[in-house]
């Protein structure tokens, strides 16, 4: 039987600007939601030179994302940004065989059971933010994204780098986290320009080599000085696996430049999307008054007023339901960008009467993924929990829920992402109670490449019983009594 092909609907391009007038380029993501819900689970925009596909729904999404012939694309934003890092894995492209090397030799080190050793690491950078919180006092006002993304990345420079950025400890960034950050507001910047345009921005293209230039040499140096030292290398963190280990199929070990591009790579995917996960767990659980009393009746009842410990986390349930939660409502990436493999004059067809070209940008859209009522139900857009206890998370439908990306492009760092918010979710529940500065306060996003919370103040006020004093020693001593008083 013939196919029955239908055109993908969209608005109508203009000349020269395409769709540029339909998106709202400080919330691009918030624009392609709205555009699903007059295009529906397939549509099609003009941006940037060329033509990219929205899928929007369960159905589609789940259809590309297991078919073999759809692979991820590096395009646009990610474009820019593998050249800051060339060989990094997160902007690798499909086949380059840096990616196959680092992920081989490094799979090992972010399994769940390695990531166990780096708990000493990350508790050392989260006491630092329950102490600062707890000396401030119930009245001083938070920046929960700010103070979070200073956690993060001192996290993974502490477990990827080797290095202390010391964030906890200064009024203004280290130079080095301040550079990075311009990097990428830079980089998202040039995502939504046209290519002419930027090659006439003298200054701010001198200023981006500048900045590429201090990052590269600061992790070059970190290398450097670990192979001059390897004894220093005590450890089983990231930084060392990627200095000792070799890949198992070449036995190659990794270049010094591969290092330094996949030290920017983890701390650039790791930040914002660990921080921002935090960030929305907070909210939403303040917004949601029974989640926040069940979560913390569990975090009493499994650490009591002792120290927080790997095992705790495989106990601590509802809480880990509260991440998920929060990670399908509030997905960091927001899009996964594929292509199909055939050539640009052959096609692939989707949903039985869609035809996408070979290499055409095809957008797997995650907030609208997430809240498809086909896969979550009527209730889809709302904060329940509940749905995510083991139970019911097993029967999901397969590709509901792609917080971390999909097959072998998947998110390499999801247990140390997974560890790090289990454990900062349950010391802060453990050790204070929160409100919003601004009691109506509601979700609002920065413009940035991944989902961040904007204007989100919050005070942090102790618990009966928890005392600022004696906080340091309770945060590494084992508990006396399971169950809080
Ligand atoms: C809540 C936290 C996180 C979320 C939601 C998240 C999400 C994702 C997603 C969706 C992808 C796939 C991107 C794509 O297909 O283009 C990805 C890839 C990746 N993530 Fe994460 N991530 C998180 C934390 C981390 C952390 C902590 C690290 C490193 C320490 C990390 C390192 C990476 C890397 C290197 C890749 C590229 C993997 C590859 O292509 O082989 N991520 N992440």
């Amino acid at each position: 039987m013939a196919e029955t092909i239908v055109p993908i609907p969209g608005p109508p391009p203009l000349p020269l600007i395409g769709n540029l007038r339909d998106i709202d380029l400080n919330n691009t993501i918030q624009s392609f939601e709205r555009l699903a819900e007059t295009y529906g689970p397939i549509f099609k925009l003009y941006l940037g030179g060329s033509e990219r596909v929205f899928i929007t729904n369960h159905e589609l999404a789940n259809e590309v994302l297991s078919r073999k012939d759809f692979v991820k694309k590096i395009t646009g934003a990610t474009e820019h940004l593998a050249k800051v890092m060339p060989e990094g894995i997160l902007t690798a492209t499909h086949g380059q065989e840096s990616w196959g090397l680092t992920r081989r030799t490094l799979n090992p080190v972010f399994t769940k059971g390695a990531v166990k050793e780096m708990f000493p690491e990350m508790l050392d950078i989260a006491s630092q933010l329950v102490l600062k919180w707890a000396r401030f006092g119930p009245e001083e006002e938070f920046d929960v994204q700010e103070e979070f993304t200073r956690l993060s990345m001192d996290t993974i420079a502490l477990c990827a780098m080797g290095t202390r950025f010391n964030s906890f400890y200064r009024e203004n960034q280290a130079e080095f986290v301040q550079r990075f950050g311009d990097i990428f507001n830079e980089v998202q910047r040039r995502s939504n320009r046209p290519e002419w345009y930027t090659a006439m921005m003298w200054e701010a293209n001198r200023l981006l080599d500048e900045n590429i230039q201090f990052v590269r040499d600061f992790c070059a140096e970190l290398v450097s000085e670990r192979r001059a030292n390897p004894a220093d290398g005590k450890k089983n963190t990231i930084f060392d696996a990627m200095v000792n280990r070799r890949d198992p199929v070449s036995g190659k070990e990794l270049s010094s430049s591969t290092i330094t591009d996949n030290m920017i790579t983890f701390l650039f995917a790791g930040h914002d999307t660990t921080s921002g996960l935090l960030s929305f767990v907070l909210a939403h659980l303040i917004m949601n008054p029974d989640a926040y009393a069940k979560l913390q009746e569990e975090v009493d009842r499994v650490l009591g007023d002792g120290a927080i410990t790997p095992d705790h986390l495989n106990e601590l349930h509802y809480t880990r339901a509260c991440l998920r939660e929060t990670l399908r409502l509030e997905p960091p990436s927001p899009g996964l960008v594929l292509m199909p493999l055939a050539e640009p004059n052959e096609r692939a067809v989707v949903g039985g009467k869609y035809v996408i070209q070979g290499g055409q940008t095809t957008v797997v859209l995650i907030p609208t993924l997430h809240r498809d009522p086909d896969s979550f139900g009527p209730d889809a857009d709302e904060f329940k929990p509940e749905r995510m206890l083991e139970d019911n998370f097993k029967k999901l439908p397969k590709n509901a829920f792609k917080p971390f990306g999909n097959g072998q492009r998947s998110c390499i760092g999801n247990e140390f992402a997974t560890q790090q918010a289990m454990m900062v979710t349950a010391i802060l529940f453990q050790k204070f109670d929160f409100t919003f500065v601004d009691p109506d306060y509601e979700l609002q996003y920065q413009p940035s490449l991944h989902r961040k919370a904007k204007d989100l103040y919050i005070r942090a006020r102790l618990r009966p019983g928890v005392d600022a004093t004696s906080l340091n020693r309770d945060l590494f001593t084992p508990a006396t009594n399971v169950t809080r008083q």
